[in-house]
């Protein structure tokens, strides 16, 4: 049986509560009896919103916090975008599930001015020169790989934040965000390009669009009940990902690209690992029959070791 109360803890951004209450529409419809309440929380990563992501070196940013409190017991679980969690957790927290991913992909926002006056959807559009909008570093090596002539500006804090800066700072030409972000916002008409592999060439994050939720190690009552929610291609998927990038040692300052697809039954991960500057970068790809975690996480550790 669920517990009566299962208290749920998440970042105060409007897309980490959307997720919270993603999350908790799902528990509440299997345990009908049970309530979720949702606090919203600020960590260090909304904090400092002007440093750019990889001058802050530690890792766990959006996450010691809510652990923190759910150790103390003051949360029983919290949500994050899996992509902001460490790979490697506390050893009194777990992650008890992770659902169904929204789409993967990061996407191309074109500055709404452009479209409409030039045309201009794709990065193959934009002329040498051209600013884009992030402060993360794999998305900037590589874009920097696929176009040497793009060049990048700092843009941080939420979604719509960011929406804003492009449309008011006439240096910007574009932004590249999550497409799960602004999917679930309801912000789907701003994109303008999906980009993957054949589209630009540009691989997302590990992780991204899929939710992790965490619990304390060892809470029965609260893992049997995640374990209803959890989607295990997905899991499958992101448990490569997560241990390629374990095995290769990255946080959120290095670059590292990823890309799984589920093909007749088979996982196929490809990843990349790009230079900072762009200038150099290297690619792998397996393609193979897997149905366990272990399974998973052996090809993941695979393909770092071919990178
Ligand atoms: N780093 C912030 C962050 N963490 C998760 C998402 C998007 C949602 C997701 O990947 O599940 C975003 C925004 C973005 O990268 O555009």
């Amino acid at each position: 049986m669920a517990p009566s109360t299962i208290t749920v803890g998440t970042r105060k951004s409007p897309l980490a509560m959307a997720q919270a209450e993603l999350v908790v529409a799902s528990l509440q419809a299997i345990f009908p009896e049970s309530s979720f309440p949702i606090h919203g929380m600020t960590t260090t990563g909304d904090r400092d919103q002007n440093t750019a992501l990889y001058n802050f070196g530690g890792k766990g940013l959006w996450t010691t916090q809510l652990e923190e409190k759910l150790v103390a017991k003051e949360l029983d679980i919290v949500v994050h975008s899996l992509k902001d969690m460490p790979t490697t957790l506390p050893s009194d927290c777990t992650l008890g599930a992770v659902t169904k991913r929204e789409d993967p992909r990061d996407v191309l926002v074109m500055k709404k001015a452009l479209r409409d006056t030039k045309g201009y959807k794709t990065l193959a559009d934009l002329p040498d020169g051209s600013i884009i909008g992030t402060s993360s570093i794999r998305r900037i090596a590589q874009l920097a790989r696929r176009y040497p002539g793009l060049k990048f500006k700092d843009v941080r804090g939420n979604i719509q934040t960011r929406l804003k800066k492009l449309d008011e700072d006439p240096e910007l030409s574009a932004i590249v965000l999550a497409a799960a972000g602004l999917l679930r916002m309801d912000l789907g008409e701003h994109i303008s390009q999906y980009l993957d592999v054949d589209n630009g060439g540009i691989l997302h994050a590990v992780g991204q669009g899929a939710l992790g939720v965490e619990c304390r190690a060892g809470d029965q009552s609260v893992l049997e009940a995640l374990k209803k929610i959890e989607d295990k291609d997905t899991l499958l998927a992101c448990s490569a990902e997560r241990s390629l990038m374990r095995e290769l040692e990255g946080g959120c300052s290095v670059p590292i690209g990823a890309e799984t697809k589920w093909v007749d039954g088979k996982l196929r991960l490809r990843a990349t690992v790009v230079s900072v500057t762009g200038k150099e970068g290297v690619d792998a790809e397996v393609l193979e029959s897997i149905t366990t975690e272990e399974e998973a996480t052996e090809l993941g550790k695979r393909v770092a070791r071919d990178l």
